[in-house]
């Protein structure tokens, strides 16, 4: 069984293309979308999909909204897509799947490419940082994601990495994301960025 988890936090302009794109591939028997305390229609709009919405009474991080999910999860493959993704497409999503489910990766990455420079090569810099991905359950981590926030990936990428893991990186051609700047305007999207590096830097440095 496939299981996949989208954290969303006020997603709701975002969220559906993604969710288009997850119905159309077909390959998740499972879809749990975790709205993580938001204040605009994300839980919505994720219901009108029909996949399953977990709803998080405040914001709690996307740490904890992807621990509420795991909490959820049956599959034995689990996949992580963030909400905000531009350009996905059904064969991007088999593409990050097949590796695993065919054993030649034990997690898959998948990282933008042609899509927008500046996240190309936000990507390319800092591959493991991706929020796009697919292990097998044996693979994650014991720690709990809760309290990791945006340090979910490096916890989840390390531990893999650490126990010998075979990563398989796919290219998610012409896809791009929202980038913080821009769904929050460019105060408070620089004061996001830097929290994420200090959540970041906080997981590196245990
Ligand atoms: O408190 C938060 C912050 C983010 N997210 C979700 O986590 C994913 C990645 O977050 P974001 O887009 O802010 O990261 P970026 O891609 O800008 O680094 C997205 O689906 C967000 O909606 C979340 O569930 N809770
Ligand atoms: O790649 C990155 O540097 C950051 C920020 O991307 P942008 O500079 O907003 O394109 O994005 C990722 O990092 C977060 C922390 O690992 C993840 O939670 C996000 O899913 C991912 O998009």
């Amino acid at each position: 069984m496939l299981s996949l988890i989208i954290p969303a936090y006020n997603e709701e302009e975002r969220i559906g293309q993604v969710l288009d794109a997850v119905i159309a591939a077909g390959v998740f028997d499972q879809v749990i979308v975790v709205d993580d305390g938001s204040t605009d229609r994300t839980a919505e709009v994720a219901t009108a999909h029909r996949v399953e919405v977990v709803r998080l009474p405040t914001n709690r991080g996307k740490g904890a909204a992807v621990a509420a999910g795991l909490s959820r999860a049956q599959g034995e493959v689990i996949g992580f897509l963030d909400a905000d993704l531009v350009g996905l497409r059904p064969e991007h999503i088999r593409a990050l799947v097949l590796p695993v489910i065919e054993g030649q990766a034990d997690m898959t990455i998948g990282l933008f490419g042609g899509g927008r420079l500046s996240t190309d090569l936000a990507q390319k810099l800092t591959p493991i940082l991706t929020g796009q991905r697919v292990v097998h359950r044996r693979w994650l981590p014991p720690a709990d994601f809760s309290t990791a926030r945006y340090g979910i990936e490096v916890l989840l990428h390390k531990h893999v990495k650490d126990s010998g893991g075979r990563i398989v990186e796919v290219s998610l051609d012409e896809v791009t994301h929202h980038m913080k700047e821009e769904k929050l305007g460019w105060r408070k999207g620089v004061a996001a960025r830097l929290r994420m590096y200090w959540d970041i830097l906080k997981v590196m440095a245990k």
